[in-house]
């Protein structure tokens, strides 16, 4: 699903049979869409997950735990942030027959993850990776070094089919592959230090909501 203000993906993934769901990267201003999508589909949410401590919106992973009970908000320790559970690098988050492994993609944020389903065919990388673009790594202890290490680490060695949905696009692309970001992603074709100088000469704006975003995140969005 996509939540306009902040061009963020909130993805829903479930077991046909088990009827266990999972919610990554839910925003607060589309919850109620996202909780009445769970309910006509029979599922049951078990958690709502979080790729990161986002800067440009506030999660719904709190609002999400009060309108569906029994679900659980999810983000790493090293976020700093306040969650019903804290996932380390390697842990796993089961649903029905599925998981989703954890796996520490640092660089955008300290805590940033990626997830990758278990039959490593999706990767959930968050903000690590965009389509044909990558997190920016000037504040929340962003590191454009590190970041390059955890894409061509922990993304890049996994399948080249292996599709990749990015928590955010903001020119209308949906998904890509491993393949294609390694081969025609602009930035992370680069050396390491030719990345590290175009990451710190993007100069963008701050996000808008920053501010906001941060200290909530901080508290599940609630
Ligand atoms: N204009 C937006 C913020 C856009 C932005 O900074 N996006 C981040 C991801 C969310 S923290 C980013 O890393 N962008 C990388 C890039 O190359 O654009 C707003 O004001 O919310
Ligand atoms: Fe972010």
């Amino acid at each position: 699903m996509f939540e306009p203000k902040s061009c963020t993906y909130t993805y829903l993934l479930g077991d046909r049979e088990a009827r266990e769901a999972v919610l990554i990267d839910p925003v607060l201003d589309t919850a109620g869409r996202d909780a009445q999508l769970v309910k006509e589909l029979g599922l049951r949410l078990l958690y709502a997950v979080n790729t990161h401590c986002h800067a440009d919106h506030i999660t719904g992973s709190g609002a999400l735990r009060s309108l569906l009970p029994g679900c659980q908000s999810v983000i790493s320790r090293l976020s700093g942030a306040k969650a019903d559970l804290h996932i380390d690098d390697g842990d796993s988050i089961r649903f029905g027959r599925f998981a989703l492994e954890a796996r520490a993609s640092p660089g955008h944020t300290a805590g940033c993850v990626t997830f990758v389903l278990n039959d490593h065919s999706m990767a959930f990388t968050g903000d690590a990776l965009l389509i044909r673009g990558c997190g920016r790594t000037d504040f929340q202890q962003g590191c454009a070094k590190t970041l390059y290490h955890s894409v061509h680490e922990k993304i890049f060695t996994l399948p080249g089919n292996c599709l990749i949905y990015p928590a955010h696009d903001y020119h209308g692309l949906t998904v890509s592959t491993v393949e294609e970001e390694r081969t025609l992603n602009p930035r992370l074709t680069l050396s390491c230090e030719e990345f590290v100088k175009v990451m710190n000469n993007l100069n963008l704006p701050k996000p808008k909501q920053i501010d906001v975003a941060v200290p909530a995140n901080l508290r599940c969005g609630v």
